[in-house]
């Protein structure tokens, strides 16, 4: 029998996350310096996949390591096999019926969740966080992105037909999608990790989620914390693992509906590929959303405020190591303010950066997130040096305990040098100066130097250098900031994504995703019953 859904509910206002301070002697610091304390005393955790509600231990282990103490791991977990990821599949389809067919208020109580302390401590332990980073991320950002998720969810079923012909009655219905939705998701936000899950399943999919082998803990409370919170078994279905596998498997599958994918571009134009060969086996043409890399910019104009730009630019830059995909690493100064102050002051503020162990309050930066990382980025300052390129600051690493990268600002007077093409992904910045009267020049550079179209900002006092640079950078980027580094997209403020090779646009953090997990189908209902089939036209 199906549930009566007896009136039309409304959600309740809702706000973005506060995000706590942890200024010295909070009571926020205190738990949260007892929660790491505890997560440090009780790891490592085992996590098994989850299927169907039920833990499955397949005996094929991994580690994550933490990536400030790469001899200690934070957990061991279950590599998902063949049969688990088949078996996944065909529970999430099983749970599908009942899932889309529950009212909708009832799935969105599921999502309404409230911030989880451990949720941070595995951010900061395990992806290398330190604690403001993780706040906004596993506390505000996962949070904004269910409660927010369920009001534009709100707003999408309230989208209906505005006309109605005489006598009858139009509806439109957003059915989720037939099959299963595949969520692969990165390991530099544990907020991500919900949200490409998520936002399929709270509009009525049933999601295989793979997540990032670097996130694995973390998001495996995500998933936890999910279930507690009623999303039944079966509809997001845990599946860590060895990533190629995992996700060829899934993409082979008849029954593959869409792919939710954040991460880099590579993987990204890998994946779309083989799903274009198997088209012929899906039945019908999968959805393919994907947020991937970016090489992000910030242009300061001869009139910018030189102080708010350089600390806006530190930001932008060395923040959780540059690992972000939003985060700065091209940096376009005009000449004037540049030997104005610009560079004496990025060099001073970059020199008090401090580098180390998340868990210290003190420190700015962390680690990278890995070895692979640690390697690549180290390999992109050398290629950097070798080009011509003078290391104004950083440049070196330490790995002995963890994999720590000192922040890195790179002159180079080739604008096209590989650092100021390529993403690197890591907590380095390279400079280019340009002449003051090369404002527009530079703004045509900005556009034609990378593949890439994420986020950019450009710093001006002068509103018609903002406007130019505003017309002229249109598809530079898909998130642009005036005054304000180029990060820190806010869930229900900035909607978030780039084109390019950044990805396909579809908005985290606003309504316009939603429309990519259904297939609306339209409904008529006729109330008056025809008399003839003719037309009045045809009598004579
Ligand atoms: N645009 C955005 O919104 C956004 C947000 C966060 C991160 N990113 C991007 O993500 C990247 C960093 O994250 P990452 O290192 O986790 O990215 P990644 O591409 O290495 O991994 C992303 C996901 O894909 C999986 N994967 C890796 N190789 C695969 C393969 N061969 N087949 C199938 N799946 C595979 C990984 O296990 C992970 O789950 C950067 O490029 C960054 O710019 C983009
Ligand atoms: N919300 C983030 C984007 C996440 C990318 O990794 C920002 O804008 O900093």
């Amino acid at each position: 029998m199906s549930t009566p859904q007896l009136a039309s509910f409304k959600i309740p206002a809702i706000e973005n996350e506060p995000m706590k301070s942890y200024a010295p002697g909070s009571a926020e610091r205190q738990a949260l310096a007892a929660a790491i304390t505890q997560m440090e005393q009780e790891l490592p955790f085992e996590v098994p996949c989850i299927v169907n509600g039920v833990e499955i231990k397949t005996g094929s282990l991994a580690k994550q390591p933490m990536p400030h103490d790469h001899a200690r791991h934070l957990c061991t977990y279950h590599e998902a096999d063949e049969a688990t990821v088949a078996q996944a599949i065909d529970g999430a389809l099983a749970a599908k019926a009942e899932w889309e067919s529950m009212p909708w208020n009832d799935r969105a109580a599921s999502f309404s969740r409230r911030r989880i302390l451990s949720l941070i401590a595995a951010t900061i332990l395990g992806q290398g966080k330190n604690t403001w980073q993780a706040e906004i991320d596993a506390a505000a950002e996962l949070t904004d992105f269910f409660r927010f998720g369920v009001k534009f969810v709100e707003e999408l079923y309230a989208q209906q037909p505005a006309k109605n012909s005489s006598g009858s009655w139009n509806r439109t219905e957003y059915r989720a999608l037939e099959g299963f939705v595949l969520a692969v998701s990165p390991f530099n936000f544990t907020a991500i990790g919900g949200n490409l899950p998520g936002t399929p399943a709270l509009v009525g999919n049933v999601v295989v989620w793979k997540p990032s082998p670097m996130a694995t803990y973390s998001n495996y409370l995500v998933y936890r914390i999910l279930a507690e919170a009623g999303v039944p078994p079966g509809v997001i279905q845990f599946v860590p693992g060895k990533p190629a596998e995992i996700v060829g498997q899934a993409i082979n599958h008849p029954s593959f509906a869409a792919l939710h994918f954040t991460g880099s571009t590579f993987v990204f134009k890998k994946l779309w590929k083989d799903i274009a060969m198997n088209l012929d086996k899906y039945k019908g043409y999968p959805r393919i959303v994907g947020e991937t890399g970016g090489k992000n910019f910030h242009i300061v104009h001869k009139s910018a405020e030189v102080r708010n730009a350089v600390l806006q630019t530190v930001r932008g830059a060395f923040e959780y190591q540059g690992q972000k995909c939003s985060a700065l690493s091209r940096l376009y100064v005009s000449s004037s303010v540049w030997n104005g102050g610009f560079k004496d002051q990025l060099l001073a503020e970059v020199a008090k950066i401090r580098v180390g162990v998340p868990t210290d309050w003190s420190n700015f930066m962390g680690p990278v997130i890995g070895w692979p990382a640690y390697e690549k980025i180290l390999g992109y300052i050398q290629k950097a040096k070798d080009a011509g390129g003078e290391v104004l600051a950083g440049g070196t690493g330490d790995r002995s305990k963890g994999y720590f990268i000192q922040p890195t600002v790179i002159l180079s007077k080739d604008p096209k040098s590989v650092t100021m093409v390529e993403e690197i992904f890591g907590p380095v910045v390279t400079v280019f100066v340009f002449e003051d009267a090369d404002f527009e020049k530079t703004l045509d550079l900005i556009d034609n130097t990378t593949e890439y179209a994420l986020t950019g900002a450009i710093f001006s006092t002068d509103r018609k250098a903002l406007i130019t640079a505003t017309n002229r950078l249109r598809n530079a980027a898909g998130n642009v900031y005036y005054n304000e580094k180029c990060t820190g997209a806010v869930v229900g403020q900035q909607p978030f994504g780039g084109a390019r090779a950044s990805g396909t646009n579809d908005k985290a953090g606003s309504v316009s995703i939603f429309y990519r997990f259904v297939s609306a189908r339209s409904i008529k209902e006729n109330f008056v019953s025809v008399e003839d089939f003719g037309y009045p036209s045809n009598l004579l």
